[in-house]
Parts: C-alpha cells; sequence; structure tokens
C-alpha cells in the first residue's frame, strides 16, 4: 500500500501540470473563437479563392473548438517516465505550450503507443507509468505500474495498486464506458493495425471487441485524416437498440465523421427492427435466395396486362398472353436488369407488331421507322407499356413473394418445399423484418435504375442567375458533428468499414455490406460462438470473404473478459460448454463475491417473479438493468414491468441483447431461449454475458 502522504504528494505534482494544460486550452479557446469570428467577418470581402480558403480556416478553428470542448473531462489521463530521464503526458488530445512545448500527447499520436504497449516483460523504454484519474479539471487518484524497476531512479515514486480493477468496478451507467485511458495491450495492437485491408479481431463475450472497433475508427480518423474523414467511415451493428447503444462513444471519442447504421437501417428509406425466426432467416439470408429475387425481377407483373390490341389503319394488331411472355423473356436475359432494358421491350413488341403488319398487308403501310414513330405516339400504346414494363421498385418485387403461387414457382429447384412453406406468409412489405432489409438491396441491384439522360455538371458553390455561395463553410463548420449525414443517402464509397457482431452477418447481408465497400478497407469484429445462424457455414465464409475480396487480412484476438465479474461469465461459460466444450474462453478478472441467483417459479407465478427481481436488482445496481427474454414473450413481459417507469430498465428480446451491456440483467424463462438446438444455446449464451454486476433467471417449473 502506499502511504497517504506519498499519494497526495503526487496527485499534487500531477495537479501541477494538469493545471497548466487547463490554462493553456482556455486560451486555445479564445483564439479558436476569435479565428472563427473573424472567418465570418471576411465574409463580405475578398475573391472566390479567398473565400474558399477563409471558409477552409473557419472550419478548422470551429473543429478545434469542439474538440477542445468535447474532450475537456479527465483531458490528461497518462504519464510516462522514459529511460533517460525524459517523461510525458498521455491525453484525450494533443495539446502544446505557447512554445510549442508538448504539454499533452494524444493518445493516438505514435507516442503514446507505449502508454498502452509496454509491458514489464516488454518495457519498451518506460519506467513507470502512471494512470491518472480525475474529475472535471482535479485530479482524484493515481496508479503506476512499475515497468522497470531496476532502470529507476532512486527518487521515483510508484503509487497504487490495479488501475484497471479500479476502473471496471465503476457502474456503467447507459452506453459503453470510455476506457480510452485503460486499453489493453493486445487491444491497442487491434486498434492500432494498419489502415488498409482487412482488420479480424476475435474474442469472447466482453473482451472489449466493440470498445476496440469504437476507438479504432477514431483512430483511423486520427491518423489518416484525409483518407477517412473525406471518404468517410461506416460503423455497422446488428440492431437499433445496440447502434443506440454505442452512438455516444464516437463522439466521446473526439470524432464525427462515422456514420452509424444497424443492418436494419442501412438501406434508404427503410427502418427495420423485426426479426425473423431462425429458420426463416436463414433461409431469407442464403444466397439461394438471390436467384429466387432474380427470377421475380424478371417475371410478369401481377394485374398487368394479359394481351396487346391495337387498331392500325383499320386491321387490328394483336399480342396474346404467350408472345408477351416471350418478348419479355427474351428482353431479360439472365443478368439483365429489368429496369435499364424496358427499351429492348418496346424493340420487342414493335419487331412482332411489324411482323404481323407485313403478315397482314395492311395497305399503305409505311417504312417500318414510321409505323413505329406513329404507334410510340398513339396514347393506347404508351399505356400499354407503363402497366407492362413498369418503372419497378424494390418494394414491389418483394412484395410478390407474399403470394405462395409466386414464392414456389421462383423457387423451384432452388428451396425444398418446406423451405417455400416456411417462407409462405414471412413477407410484409408494410412491416419488413432486418433479413428484408437486405433482400430490398439486393433487388435494388437486380432491378436496376432506369437510364437517365446526362445532366450538365453543377457548381456545387453555384445558386442560382450567376450567384455564388458565399456562407457554406460557416454552416459546415457549425455543423462539423453533423458532416457523415451531409453525405447522400445511398452514399457507398466509404473509405472504412467497420462491422461489429459480425458473427452475426447472413450471406445475403454480407452482399449488402460488400456493395457499400468496394472501395474500403476493413474492421470486422466478432464472437463465433455467439451466431444465432443457422445456415450454411461454408456459405457464410464465401459470402464474407467475397465481400472482403482479396485484400490483405490482419487478425487480433483478445482474451480478457472485462465485463462480466468472474461468477457471472461462469454461468455463461457452462452454458456454451455443453455445445463447445473445447472453445478456448476468456478470462473474466473481476470478482465481485455475488453469486448469481437461479429462481424457477410456476408459470402462473412468473409475473410476481420478474417484477420482484428487476426491483430488487435495481435496487443493488447504480446503472442500467436489462430485461432479457425470447422474441415471443418480448411484449409480455414489458407489460408486467410497465408500472415500474425507471428509466434505467430496459425489456430487450435474446436477438436484441447482442452486443448490449447492462449493470443487472434479469433473464425470463432461458429455457424458451435455449429451445432451438445450438443457435438457443448460443443466444442464451449471449443473454448471460451481458451483466456486470448482478444477474437473475427466472425459470419456469413444468
Ligand atoms: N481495457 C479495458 N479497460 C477497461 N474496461 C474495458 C477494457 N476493455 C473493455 N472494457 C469494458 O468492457 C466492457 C465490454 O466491452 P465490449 O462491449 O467492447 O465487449 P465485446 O467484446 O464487444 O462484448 P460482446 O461480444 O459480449 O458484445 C465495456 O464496458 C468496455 O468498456
Amino acid at each position: 500500500m502506499t502511504d497517504v502522504t506519498t499519494l497526495q504528494q503526487e496527485i499534487a505534482t500531477e495537479q501541477k501540470h494538469v493545471d497548466r494544460v487547463y490554462a493553456r486550452v482556455a486560451e486555445l479557446r479564445t483564439e479558436a473563437a476569435r479565428a472563427e469570428r473573424e472567418g465570418y467577418r471576411q465574409a463580405s470581402v475578398g475573391n472566390f479563392g479567398a473565400l474558399v480558403e477563409r471558409d477552409a480556416f473557419v472550419f478548422h478553428a470551429a473543429r478545434r473548438r469542439y474538440l477542445l470542448d468535447a474532450e475537456h473531462e479527465g483531458l490528461v489521463f497518462g504519464r510516462l517516465d522514459l529511460l533517460g530521464g525524459a517523461s510525458f503526458h498521455v491525453g484525450r488530445l494533443g495539446v502544446r505550450g505557447e512554445n510549442a512545448e508538448t504539454l499533452v500527447v494524444d493518445w493516438r499520436a505514435p507516442a503514446a503507443a507505449a502508454f498502452y504497449q509496454a509491458t514489464a516483460a516488454e518495457p519498451q523504454g518506460v519506467i513507470r507509468r502512471r494512470m491518472i484519474q480525475s474529475s472535471g479539471e482535479k485530479v482524484t487518484g493515481i496508479e503506476d505500474d512499475l515497468l522497470d524497476p531496476d532502470a529507476a531512479p532512486e527518487q521515483m515514486r510508484v503509487v497504487g495498486d490495479g488501475a484497471l480493477l479500479a476502473s471496471l468496478s465503476k457502474a456503467t451507467g447507459r452506453g459503453m464506458r470510455d476506457i480510452v485511458a485503460t486499453i489493453q495491450q493486445e487491444q491497442d495492437q487491434a486498434i492500432r493495425s494498419p489502415g488498409g485491408g482487412v482488420t479480424i479481431v476475435s474474442g469472447g463475450p466482453g473482451t472489449g471487441k466493440t470498445a476496440v472497433a469504437l476507438h479504432r475508427a477514431a483512430y483511423l480518423l486520427y491518423s489518416d485524416r484525409n483518407r477517412f474523414a473525406g471518404g468517410g467511415i461506416l460503423v455497422v451493428g446488428p440492431s437499433t437498440v445496440f447502434v443506440e447503444y454505442i452512438a455516444s462513444v464516437l463522439p466521446s471519442l473526439g470524432e464525427e465523421s462515422a456514420t452509424l447504421r444497424s443492418l436494419g437501417t442501412l438501406v434508404p428509406g427503410w427502418s427495420a427492427t423485426r426479426t425473423d425466426p431462425g429458420p426463416v432467416a436463414a433461409v431469407k439470408g442464403s444466397l439461394r435466395i438471390r436467384r429466387v429475387l432474380e427470377r421475380a425481377s424478371h417475371d410478369a407483373v401481377p394485374d398487368g396486362p394479359t394481351s396487346l390490341r391495337l387498331l392500325y389503319r383499320g386491321t387490328l394488331l394483336r399480342l396474346d398472353r404467350n408472345a408477351l411472355d416471350r418478348i419479355r423473356t427474351r428482353a431479360l436475359p439472365r443478368g439483365a436488369r429489368r429496369n435499364e432494358v424496358r427499351r429492348a421491350g418496346i424493340d420487342g413488341l414493335f419487331d412482332a407488331l411489324w411482323a404481323q403488319a407485313l403478315e397482314q398487308k395492311i395497305p399503305g403501310l409505311p417504312k417500318r421507322a414510321e409505323f413505329e414513330d406513329t404507334l410510340a405516339e398513339r396514347e393506347d400504346f404508351r399505356s400499354f407499356i407503363k402497366e407492362w414494363w413498369p418503372r419497378l421498385r424494390p418494394r414491389h418485387v418483394l412484395a410478390w413473394l407474399a403470394d405462395p403461387a409466386r414464392l414456389r414457382r421462383y423457387g423451384q429447384g432452388l428451396l425444398a418445399p418446406a423451405e417455400v412453406d416456411l417462407l409462405a406468409g414471412a413477407f410484409d412489405i408494410e412491416n419488413p423484418t432486418i433479413a428484408d432489409i437486405a433482400l430490398l438491396d439486393e433487388l435494388d441491384e437486380l432491378l436496376g435504375r432506369p437510364r437517365q439522360p446526362a445532366r450538365a455538371q453543377r457548381n456545387p458553390f453555384h445558386v442560382a442567375g450567376g450567384v455564388y455561395e458565399v456562407s457554406t463553410s460557416g454552416e459546415r463548420a457549425r455543423a462539423a458533428r453533423a458532416a457523415a449525414t451531409q453525405r447522400p443517402d445511398d452514399y457507398r464509397e466509404y473509405a472504412h468499414v467497420v462491422v461489429d457482431e459480425s458473427q452475426d452477418v447472413t450471406p445475403m447481408q454480407w452482399r449488402m455490406l460488400g456493395r457499400r465497400g468496394r472501395l474500403a478497407s476493413w474492421t470486422i469484429v466478432g464472437d463465433p460462438a455467439q451466431t444465432a445462424w443457422t445456415g450454411d457455414v461454408e456459405e457464410l465464409d464465401r459470402a464474407r470473404d467475397r465481400a472482403l475480396g482479396s485484400r490483405p487480412r490482419n487478425a487480433y484476438s483478445l482474451t480478457t473478459n472485462y465485463r462480466n465479474s468472474a461468477e457471472i461469465f461462469e454461468v455463461a461459460a457452462a452454458e456454451i460448454r455443453t455445445i463447445a466444450p473445447d472453445l478456448p474462453l476468456p478470462v473474466a478478472v473481476r470478482s465481485t463475491g455475488v453469486p448469481p441467483v437461479a429462481l424457477a417459479v410456476p408459470a402462473a407465478d412468473l409475473p410476481d417473479a420478474v417484477r420482484s427481481s428487476v426491483t430488487d436488482v435495481l435496487g443493488e445496481v447504480e446503472g442500467t438493468v436489462g430485461v432479457i427474454t425470447a422474441v415471443a414473450r418480448v411484449g409480455e413481459v414489458a407489460g408486467w414491468l410497465a408500472e415500474i417507469g425507471d428509466p434505467r430498465l430496459q425489456v430487450v428480446t435474446s436477438l436484441q441483447a447482442k452486443g448490449m451491456e447492462y449493470d443487472g440483467v434479469v433473464l425470463v424463462a432461458p429455457d424458451e431461449i435455449r429451445a432451438g438446438g445450438a443457435a438457443g444455446v448460443r443466444t442464451l449464451y449471449v443473454a448471460l454475458s451481458r451483466a456486470t454486476q448482478r444477474l437473475v433467471t427466472v425459470d419456469v417449473t413444468a
């Protein structure tokens, strides 16, 4: 133990430095605000080039001010003392003094890497690593690691024990705890993996995969801002609940250039939160469904015209259903995109009608070109085309799958009869599921877009009538945080794509992601043991490899569970061991001495038991409490708890619980989650590993 005076003296030393840093930050903030104001004042002067320069200047000043504000809390969190006597402080932001001397090194800078990577075995020139804890601007604690005792000068003091455990024992509240100060070596290596290629991070529950993914986004933006802020970083998570949960973390990392989406909201115009039952999801997620969709995209429109009749110069020309079908199929060879080849369909009609006209020897028949022009101008012909070959949207075609007869036809030879039965009734275009979104995206590609005449390039600064925009970047600067949302809705040129909980991405979803990452490097984080996928595993690997392309890969694995108490993880581990006895599991580093509670009650008593467990757990933890239950039960359970009305409480399905973290968890009827074989066990494993402090399971007795 460190004696109190030594600790106080060391805190006072650090406080002195921290005070100096905050004084300097206050100056920098004033300078940035002044630069911003000055920039605005120049708005009415100067030529076009000067205005652009001013825009850039204002933008950078505003961004700097925003970062200084955002990173205020706990700005300095570490210090390294090096061989040779030098030392420096590490923090959320790099800060220089008036004479350009370094006051704080940014945690993402190469110089700070040793703060995370040095160990006693490999000190990397570091003698003492110091974690500085603070509240606001006040230093409240210090924890040291002496990495190279032999090199330590006599007067060097070492205080505290176990900074990591100290930070882990804090309640988490809503939103992931910011781990920037306590990143561990194995995590740091994944965070700083090269910006190109594919970085694959795997690890069991609570090993910090999500934390690593988000810190990596922040690191990439820092290390190559031009490339990654310019193109943008897309971060994809499994559900909207999860995306909301992590959304607060990126701003706290000082990053605003990342776009966050769930798999159900990746396609503009759709926001799906509903999940399909496992077996349905497996069929909808499999690559076979792509061929089913392609067939649908080439099929005749339901309720479309079944024949064409035209009176031409007193003679009736007619095409019946078979003829129309033949023309359509000829115009749509495999791979053709219906919305792009409408012209071929119309040409097919002209061919057939012209042949009839010749055959019937219509008196005074003009040349073919004139014949076509006359027809093309006729209202009856035009309205036929509109109905026979309308512009199809993905939603139209997906809706056709709700018709069992069509589904059977499209699935012929691709889907087993039992699979067709499974899918019958599984499509509701008014309320699509998360899996349907990937199908809509696929259909968008299969259908294509009508060819538009090329438009003249617009000068982005041109407003109208020769007037040029002069204040755009003022707005841009104010909206610096919203930069990501300024991209068009269907933006697909991301510089980097981060996929969290990647074990649950289906083959069809990999295709959807692949379309958004054609030019990107990738970070993929996941845990195969947590997957709910019941479909073909090889197919899944193939689809993933295809999306990631031949880019070089770097794999990292994380081995320490920072979330669960050892007591809680033991229960989760026992569950997954029933199907994977040899699976390497992470080590939970923290013990609370509080064993999880396992209740079993008759069905009639379940509501009361759940209510009282939830009330107890809310009383025992300071932060959030998650009630996790099978999908089919969630509405009912939410009803039981409606009266509690505590904002810390969240009722979620076992699928929505993916990636989430709560201080206390009440798991309702775990058997119902387990039902359904290995995937059920994996889903239950996820649910059991969500709690940091308290876990109660409430089973139903027979
Ligand atoms: N080095 C660390 N120091 C302190 N806390 C950490 C560290 N790494 C991770 N944590 C914390 O551990 C918890 C779990 O992290 P995270 O959610 O990223 O894990 P995960 O691997 O994505 O989990 P899962 O696969 O179970 O969803 C979070 O509260 C995170 O802040």
